[in-house]
This record gives structure tokens, C-alpha cells and sequence, in this order.
């Protein structure tokens, strides 16, 4: 079976993350992380860079690993790699997407999201609590 490498981001800002609807393709109407398929002789974190730079015409300044699925979709596996994202710019347009939307992680599958990211959704859960505030130094 062919094998497709994907990174997709979590684009985390002002408390919500950001979801995309696709205006194209398969799978048209499916709201996603951000992201694509890893081009050969890339690194997951640089296609995720070049991927959010192409799609949202921004300038990812870190990137955190948070999960890992696997999904079969028309005969394809495709290994999909999740991260946390930081930028200081805010996406002002869509490029490739019909739709931006900033949600909370509880409420991203209010939207027809995809189901092959249910164990991401569940990790990004998991984190969210340890994020909504900047750590304060003791001193
Ligand atoms: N970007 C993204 N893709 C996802 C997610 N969940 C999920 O199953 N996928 C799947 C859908 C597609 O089969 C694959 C991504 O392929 P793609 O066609 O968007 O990749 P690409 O942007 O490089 O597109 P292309 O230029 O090759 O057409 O990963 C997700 O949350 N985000």
C-alpha cells in the first residue's frame, strides 16, 4: 500500500486554535488542520513551515510535536504528524481554504472535521489545559 507522510499544525493564538475548511479536492467542505504532504528531503518541521507560509502566508517562529495518527484513505495510509504552532502574525486571508475558524479545542468537531484526527483532537485536549497561560517566572 502507498504510504503519504503528512504534517499538519495547530495554530494556537489568543486561546483558540485555527481550523480550515478545504475549497478543493476529495475531500471539499472538510474543515483540517492546516498543513500537507512532507516533499522529499524535507523534515516534517520544514514542510510544516513551508506548507503554513504557501496556504496561510505566515511565518511559523516554533513548532512542537504533539501526536502521531495513521489513516487509510483511498487506498492510501497516510501518516499524519500533528504539532503545536507559534507565530506572531495573525493568517489575514485565505489562500487555499474557503473558510478560516478560530475554535476551542472542545469545539472543533462542531464542525465537519475530519475523523481521522479524533486521537489528535483527544491529545491537543489533554494539553490545552497547560496552555491557556503563560508561565509565570517565580522570581
Ligand atoms: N492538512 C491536513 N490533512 C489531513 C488532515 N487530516 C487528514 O486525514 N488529512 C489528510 C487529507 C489528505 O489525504 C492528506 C493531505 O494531503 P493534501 O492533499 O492536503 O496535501 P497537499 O497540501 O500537499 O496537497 P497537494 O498539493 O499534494 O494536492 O492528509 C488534517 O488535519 N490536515
Amino acid at each position: 500500500m502507498k504510504k503519504i507522510k503528512v504534517v499538519c499544525g495547530v495554530l494556537v493564538q489568543d486561546e483558540k486554535v485555527l481550523i480550515a475548511q478545504r475549497a478543493t479536492g476529495d475531500s471539499i467542505g472538510k474543515f483540517e488542520f492546516p498543513g500537507g504532504k512532507v516533499e522529499i528531503g524535507e523534515s516534517n518541521e520544514e514542510a510544516l513551515i513551508r506548507e503554513f507560509k504557501e496556504e496561510l502566508d505566515i511565518d511559523l517562529i516554533s513548532v512542537i510535536f504533539l501526536e502521531k495518527s495513521v489513516d487509510h484513505q483511498a487506498g492510501k495510509e497516510i501518516e499524519l504528524y500533528c504539532f503545536l504552532c507559534f507565530a506572531d502574525q495573525k493568517p489575514e486571508k485565505c489562500i487555499v481554504h474557503s473558510q478560516l475558524v478560530w475554535t476551542t479545542p472542545e469545539h472543533i468537531y462542531d464542525y465537519d472535521f475530519f475523523e481521522s484526527d479524533r486521537g489528535l483532537v483527544q491529545k491537543l485536549m489533554e494539553v490545552w489545559p497547560c496552555m491557556k497561560k503563560p508561565m509565570k517566572s517565580k522570581f
